[in-house]
């Protein structure tokens, strides 16, 4: 039995597209319906025929939904509550997919006290964004952590872990103030980083831009695409996820700090014991997904 059959998508971007699209995909029966703030974004969902129903108010789109999904960014969350909750029929499950979870549950709390909220976030996505940025695949092999609150109906947060297994992804289940630990250094991080260095390299004056552009090699290749993500969603993740944000990158900053003085002092063998640690990290992520491996191949060999 299907854990669904009726799916509303607030937000028809990147991630809510591809939602739309993998549900097509994997379970062709559910009435998807869907509403986005930006008028051009919604003529391309009709266009693109993403969604049975793509309606101008997002009311509309919820008013007879089993499974509300926001897929705006996390700043955005609480208003897009706020203006679905007098429109979400009886016995309907709502939940996000967010990048930081702890403010989207304080958010959820206040719009929609009484309703059945699991929070969700695909450990799944790329530097593009808007709804021909999708596509049906994003979900296959990837997380998807479910943050519901201690107190959450099982019943719900198995339908909502059904739902995502479906469209491919493997579930686990935590706090949201982990979630927010673990995801500010395996992405949060990476991200301010990348736009630190993309930015510092475009400010400066001995190099000119032409010059990055043109020997932009591997590594700082790699950096420009991450640091190409939208600006409105990472605006939003570093202002909801401060304070775990902020502990990173002071512990960061320290071990930046000693491995600047590992160079000045010749310190060959911290280098080469640090880098020898971080070779090991990177062959056992590969070991673990086959099909990013390969397609990280295919991207620095392409
Ligand atoms: N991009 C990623 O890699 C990624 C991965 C996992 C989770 N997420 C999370 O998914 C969410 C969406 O990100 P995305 O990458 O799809 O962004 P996106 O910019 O591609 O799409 C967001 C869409 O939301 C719409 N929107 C904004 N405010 C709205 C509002 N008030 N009402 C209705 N629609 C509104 C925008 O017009 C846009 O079309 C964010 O919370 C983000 O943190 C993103
Ligand atoms: O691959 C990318 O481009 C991503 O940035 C995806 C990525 C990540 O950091 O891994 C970005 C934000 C998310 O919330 C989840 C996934």
């Amino acid at each position: 039995m299907l854990p669904f059959s009726r799916v509303a998508i607030i937000g028809l971007g990147l991630i809510g597209s591809s939602i739309a699209r993998a549900v097509r995909a994997e379970m062709p029966t559910v009435r998807l319906t869907g509403h986005d703030a930006s008028a051009e974004a919604r003529e391309q969902v009709r266009a693109l025929g993403l969604v049975d129903d793509c309606t101008d108010h997002a009311g509309a789109a919820v008013i007879d939904a089993d499974l509300v999904i926001l897929c705006v960014p996390v700043g955005a969350i609480g208003a897009v509550a706020a203006e679905i909750a007098d429109d979400l029929p009886a016995g309907v499950i709502v939940s996000d997919v967010g990048s930081s979870k702890a403010g989207v549950a304080t958010a959820f709390a206040e719009a929609l006290p009484g309703v059945t909220v699991v929070p969700a976030h695909p450990v799944a996505g790329t530097e593009r964004s808007g709804p021909d940025a999708g596509f049906a695949t994003l979900f296959k092999g990837r997380w998807c952590i479910l943050t519901p609150a201690a107190d959450a109906d099982p019943m719900a947060v198995e339908r909502v872990g059904e739902f995502w297994r479906r469209l491919g992804a493997e579930i686990d289940t935590m706090d949201a103030q982990h979630h927010d630990l673990v995801l500010a250094v395996t992405s949060h991080l990476p991200h301010l980083i990348a736009y630190t260095i993309v930015g510092t390299a475009s400010d400066l004056e001995a190099v000119t831009q032409s010059e990055v552009i043109k020997y932009s090699a591997g590594g700082f290749r790699d950096f420009t695409r991450i640091a190409a993500s939208d600006p409105t969603m990472w605006r939003d993740v570093f202002l909801a996820n401060k304070d775990a944000v902020l502990a990173m990158l002071q512990r960061f900053s320290e071990d930046l700090s000693a491995l600047q003085r590992a160079i000045r002092w010749d310190k060959g063998d911290e280098l080469f014991d640090l880098f020898t640690r971080t070779r090991a990290i990177r062959r056992s992520i590969v070991e673990q997904g086959q099909d990013d491996a390969r397609e990280d191949f295919g991207r620095s060999h392409g």
